[in-house]
């Protein structure tokens, strides 16, 4: 069968020297198979004498059929949201702390890319969320987010205030520590830890999570893709909206905040073995076996 990817990028975690050895030995594995490697400039800066062009994030969107990104969830974020429009598949290699975005490891990576690269492969399409920051109907922040779009009281004490209407429909006023706008991939991270609930990563949704609301009857609830987030600020004293926590702008009275799903998927490349299931147990401390008796 041939294979489907000539050139592969590799994009290793920016400044971590652990990266380097497994990065070049992974390289090494790919052009003993013919397959053109090429590294990314910040990877290629902390390597000397390298034997692989170094190209741009925006050459290796243009150039590879392929990017393997070696790091943890943080870097594959940021590569999965700078790389969305040129269609590249990624395939993640942790070596980050959880790697909930990163299923491959170091150990396992040549074996489960040999047979990746004879086809032995599924690709998911995971949704990304698009922010912009309207003051007085003028845009004057935008960014995209893998995981989540999240309007917090930033280093405040107080609450902050805020509406949310949902494709131009009222839905509730809050006074919380924020919210969370997740993607089904962000469900995982912070919104999970503000009690929101797992999206399987293959829907097409946004789960609204507030942070620590007053009202203790306010819930997290699920929106279609369709939904358009619009969320009024009351009152701010350091209010902010994050993106994917790498991105932030400060907020200002009356702006709003507009969460919508990008039309644009990331493309994540699994060995067939993989197992969304398998992975949130192991990842997550579940149990995978009934004891019998409670014990
Ligand atoms: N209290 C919290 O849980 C909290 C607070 C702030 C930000 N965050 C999350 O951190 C994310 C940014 O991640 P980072 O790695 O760049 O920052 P980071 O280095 O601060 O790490 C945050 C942790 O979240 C994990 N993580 C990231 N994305 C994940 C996902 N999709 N599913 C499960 N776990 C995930 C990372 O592995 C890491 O352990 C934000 O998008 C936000 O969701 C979580
Ligand atoms: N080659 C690169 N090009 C561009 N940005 C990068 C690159 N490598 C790392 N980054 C950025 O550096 C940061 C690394 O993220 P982080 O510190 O969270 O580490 P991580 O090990 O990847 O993830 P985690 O800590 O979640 O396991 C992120 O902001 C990431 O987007």
């Amino acid at each position: 069968m041939a294979i489907p990817f000539k050139t592969i990028a590799l994009i290793g975690k920016h400044k971590n020297p652990d990266i380097t050895t497994p990065l070049l030995s992974l390289a090494q594995f790919l052009s003993e198979r013919d397959l053109n490697v090429v590294l990314d400039v910040l990877t290629a800066a902390h390597i000397e004498d390298l034997a692989y062009p170094a190209l741009t994030l925006e050459q290796i969107g243009k150039q590879a059929d392929l990017a393997v990104v070696i790091g943890g969830d943080g870097t594959m974020l940021n590569i999965a949201r700078a790389l969305v429009s040129y269609n590249v598949p990624l395939i993640g290699v942790n070596q980050g702390r959880l790697g909930f975005l990163t299923d491959l490891t170091v150990e396992t990576m040549y074996d489960t890319l040999a047979m990746m690269l004879e086809g032995q492969y599924v690709v998911e399409n995971r949704t990304l969320l698009a922010t912009e920051v309207m003051r007085n109907e003028e845009c004057v922040y935008k960014e995209l987010a893998f995981n989540d779009v999240v309007l917090h009281r930033g280093v405040s004490s107080g609450m902050i205030e805020f509406e949310v209407r949902i494709n131009d429909e009222y839905v509730y006023s809050l006074r919380s520590d924020g919210l969370i706008v997740a993607s089904p991939t962000g469900s995982t991270a912070y919104a999970l830890s503000a009690g929101g609930p797992i999206l399987h990563p293959g829907l097409d949704l946004m789960a609204l999570v507030p942070v620590c609301p007053h009202t203790l009857s306010n819930r997290p609830i699920v929106v279609g893709a369709d939904a358009v987030v619009d969320i009024k600020v009351h009152y701010t004293t350091e209010t902010k909206i994050y993106a994917d926590s790498h991105s932030w702008f400060d907020l200002g009275e009356h702006d709003r905040v507009v969460v919508r799903r990008y039309p644009e998927t990331v493309r994540l490349m699994h060995s067939i073995h993989y197992s969304h299931y398998r992975m949130l147990r192991e990842k997550l401390g579940w149990s995978g076996i009934l004891q019998k008796n409670g014990g």
